[in-house]
């Protein structure tokens, strides 16, 4: 049996008064009192009370409330939390029904900004489409960057928002407001794809009909599953040769491991690619018009598709009865559900984290991507629906839930930061509360008030200034420093939210200007972009005296290289990237290290006694003291441990980070006048020296996920090449005219790859790596790096 959740809690605490008599009786003031007390005593009151308060104001709306809560009376298990907290305001809830934050993420060249420019297109948000790397040189809207448009890849997220207008059951036109990040597909800008995630509430994951799920697809994937984010999927580039949607689903269901199921199917395909039979309602849909910007819509479904359609419709009620109690209630009665039934148990489904239902169709060839915009309106969640938490920090973090209601105090998360021509802008999602400008608003971390100059609503590279943004919203504003990840409040509330999963860069290299009169340029540049990207290092090696950058791939590291050439107009010296290896410890070896210099004036002592180990696990390292009787004191312990975390991070082998390896402190002794902080510190370093050195220690290097594919002529030849760079390959996947191969190599193994790759297959392959774990390296390449680390040393001495 389910354990009676915090929403059951709350259900309980209302539907309790909305079956008293007295709650029907004397209105909705008295309801609203007790029922105040009952949220209290279920234990979620302080911000409830604003919003009763809001709604007390409304009392016009109190018929709506009590309709509804005596709704929830009667089918208690269809309530949820969200629809509680709507239901004591129906005008917010009225408005949040109306939004959508949705993200488009897929494989690299997917056609997820193909499909946004239709998207802005239909939506009347801009006049005339525009294609990437299209004849007209223009770009799609969403590319705004000059280095996205020659490449024709998204290099950075770009936001923008529209309206969809929707047809309700009773024909009436319905007004939705989108949110929409369009976010790159490529593996080195992975943390776009990572920030918008955190802050949408739904997204829309694209893959192509011809290829399926991709090794991207996949990332994508762990990436929505880590922010719990609900998805509607599109099946693109139904036109091409070879375009399969089915394949498509059965993949999701199989490698993704997600139950899913056409909604849709289509009506020809490839090159005679019609349109789509929407299987919810048993309709034909065609796109008219130059742009495709009319639907016609038609009971008449081709005899062609006829038996299909009901094939997967059959399997689409099949699938939703599985991950939907009432909907296998329906099924196992054998009751024909009505399109009532399908569409809502699609819903739960879908917002449940449980299902995504697959649409399809052609961006390029502008076919059925209007039925998917109604696909994000019907399935995906509005603000209201998802559950947003943050930490308490005035009551001992205690998970909080936000509501997104303009009337509470503000929240709002800061996700991106960008420097334009008029200064720091800074992406923020709005939780709860209204963010007006000139405001006052304190960030969590710090505490400093900032005072908000300019709210803008962005477009692409375009913005709209406007004086207010509501809860469930994002904005841009300027002028406001911060870090991405940052919670601003209005400094009532102590609340923090939690920020995103950052990666570690795998991949580093030395810059430097070519011409020193750039240098302050340089540094400018290298300031902006780490502030702008998480997963962008620099940092400044002081044995080598060099710059180094560090980030998720080649292609990171150089389109930064570019970028600075461009936007700074500094000209780089790259050297050669570098690994970002790590090292170990080997066994456990014990350790009694005295540190003792008594030569007059004050001197230094400290000892140590303990052992060093293996964690048993490759990450983190672990300080640990079991002193017992006082032999050192707690102050000269937290000196060594400093000393610990000075060790780890710059290894004894060849001065890269140490994982995996665990210090333990049990005994020591302390003199009277020479112990000090900075000797136990030094003793600690010397001890973590000796002892890791004595544990036969090894190099680590970071293992990488690669895929790789191909046309299917080109197999061997890609096999062959990769063997000969030591990969272990692990799978391999025949589709109708290309393979796919899925292998693990190391990072060291596979530079300069991506020309081989091309010149192997005439530049029709392509491939993604992503960092795995850690790995001993072979303990050739381990002599190697050790002759070539002693070697830099005693040069270094020499000078
Ligand atoms: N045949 C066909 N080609 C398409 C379709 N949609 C997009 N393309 C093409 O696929 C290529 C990639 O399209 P994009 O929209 O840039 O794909 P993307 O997923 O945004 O790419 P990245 O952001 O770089 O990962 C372009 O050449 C498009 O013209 C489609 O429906 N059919």
């Amino acid at each position: 049996m389910r354990s009676p959740s915090l929403a059951r809690l709350q259900y309980r605490a209302v539907s309790g008064l909305a079956r008293s008599s007295r709650f029907q009786s004397q209105g909705l003031l008295q309801s609203r009192c007790a029922s105040t007390a009952a949220l209290r005593s279920s234990g979620v009151a302080p911000a409830y009370q604003s919003v009763l308060k809001t709604w007390e104001q409304r009392r016009n709306a109190s018929a709506t409330a009590s309709a509804v809560l005596e709704a929830a009376a009667a089918s208690p298990d269809t309530l949820s939390q969200a629809a509680i907290i709507d239901n004591l305001d129906p005008v917010e809830a009225a408005r949040l029904d109306k939004v959508r934050n949705i993200g488009i993420a897929a494989h690299i060249d997917s056609g997820k900004t193909t499909c946004t420019e239709r998207v802005l297109f239909y939506t009347g948000r801009i006049k005339a489409i525009h294609e990437v790397r299209g004849r007209d040189s223009v770009g799609a809207k969403m590319d705004s960057m000059d280095l996205e448009r020659e490449k024709g890849i998204t290099i950075q997220s770009a936001a923008t928002f529209c309206d969809w207008v929707k047809k309700d059951k009773e024909g009436q036109d319905q007004k939705y407001h989108i949110n929409l990040i369009d976010t790159p597909g490529h593996i080195d800008f992975t943390i776009e794809v990572e920030r918008a995630l955190r802050v949408l509430d739904g997204a829309v994951m694209i893959l192509c009909a011809v290829s399926g799920v991709q090794s991207q697809t996949i990332t994508v994937d762990r990436q929505m599953r880590r922010y719990n984010v609900p998805r509607i999927s599109f099946v693109n580039k139904m036109d091409r040769m070879g375009a399969n949607p089915f394949k498509a689903v059965d993949q999701i269901n199989s490698k993704l491991k997600i139950p899913a199921a056409a909604v849709q199917v289509p009506i020809g395909a490839e090159d005679e690619f019609e349109g789509v039979v929407d299987l919810i309602r048993m309709k034909a849909i065609y796109n008219v018009g130059e742009s495709g910007e009319t639907l016609k819509e038609t009971d008449e479904i081709p005899d062609k598709v006829k038996d299909i359609a009901n094939e997967r419709r059959a399997m689409l009620i099949e699938t939703l009865a599985d991950v939907d109690d009432e909907m296998a209630e329906l099924f196992l009665d054998e009751i024909e559900p009505n399109e009532d039934q399908i569409r809502a148990a699609i819903r739960r489904a879908t917002i449940g984290l449980k299902f995504t239902p697959v649409f399809m169709g052609s961006a390029l060839a502008n076919k059925s991507v209007q039925p998917m915009l109604d696909g994000v309106i019907d399935f995906l969640p509005n603000p209201a629906e998802v559950e947003n938490l943050a930490l308490d920090q005035k009551r001992n973090e205690a998970s909080v839930k936000l509501v997104p209601y303009n009337s509470l105090p503000f929240v709002g998360l800061a996700f991106k930061l960008e420097e334009s021509n008029f200064g720091q802008l800074t992406y923020i999602r709005v939780y709860q509360g209204t963010l007006r400008k000139s405001a006052n608003v304190f960030n969590a971390r710090n505490n400093k008030k900032v005072k908000i100059p300019r709210i803008v609503r962005m477009h692409s590279n375009e913005m709209e200034e406007v004086n207010e943004i509501g809860a469930g919203e994002i904005c841009a504003v300027f002028g406001v420093e911060c870090a991405s990840g940052d919670t601003f409040t209005d400094g009532q509330l102590g609340y923090s939210m939690s920020s995103m999963f950052v990666p570690e860069p795998v991949i580093s290299l030395s810059i430097k200007p070519k011409q020193s009169k750039d240098a302050a340029n340089f540094s400018k540049a290298m300031a902006r972009f780490q502030r702008e990207d998480p997963t962008f290092r620099v940092t400044y090696d002081n044995e080598s005296e060099q710059t180094i950058i560090s980030g998720m791939g080649e292609l990171h590291l150089d389109i930064y290289v570019e970028r600075m050439r461009r936007e700074y107009r500094v000209d780089c010296e790259t050297g050669q990237p570098q690994v970002a290896y790590r090292e170990t410890i080997g066994h456990r070896v014990e350790f009694d290290h005295l540190l003792k210099k008594q030569t007059g004036g004050a001197g230094d002592y400290a000892r140590v006694m303990g052992w060093m180990e293996p964690t048993g696990t490759l990450e983190e390292n672990k300080f640990e003291q079991q002193i017992v009787g006082g032999s050192i004191s707690e102050k000269f312990l937290y000196a060594c441990e400093k000393g610990f975390n000075l060790s780890a991070e710059k290894g004894p082998l060849v001065g890269h980070k140490v994982l995996g390896t665990r210090m333990v402190i049990n005994d020591g002794a302390t003199h009277m006048t020479d112990s000090s902080e900075m000797a136990f510190k030094n003793a600690t370093q010397q001890a973590f020296r000796k002892a890791f050195m004595d544990s036969q220690p090894a190099i680590l290097e970071p293992l990488m996920k690669t895929v790789v594919t191909a046309p299917s002529e080109f197999q061997g030849d890609v096999i062959a090449l990769l063997n000969k760079r030591g990969a272990t390959i692990n799978d391999t996947e025949t589709g109708v005219d290309e393979f796919t191969i899925y292998a693990d190599c190391s990072l060291n193994g596979m530079f300069g790859f991506s020309s081989n790759l091309r010149a192997a297959t005439q530049g029709k392959g392509e491939y993604q790596m992503e960092f795995s774990h850690y790995e001993k390296a072979p303990p050739q390449v381990q002599k190697e790096l050790i002759a070539k680390y002693i070697k830099a040393q005693a040069d270094r001495n020499k000078k």
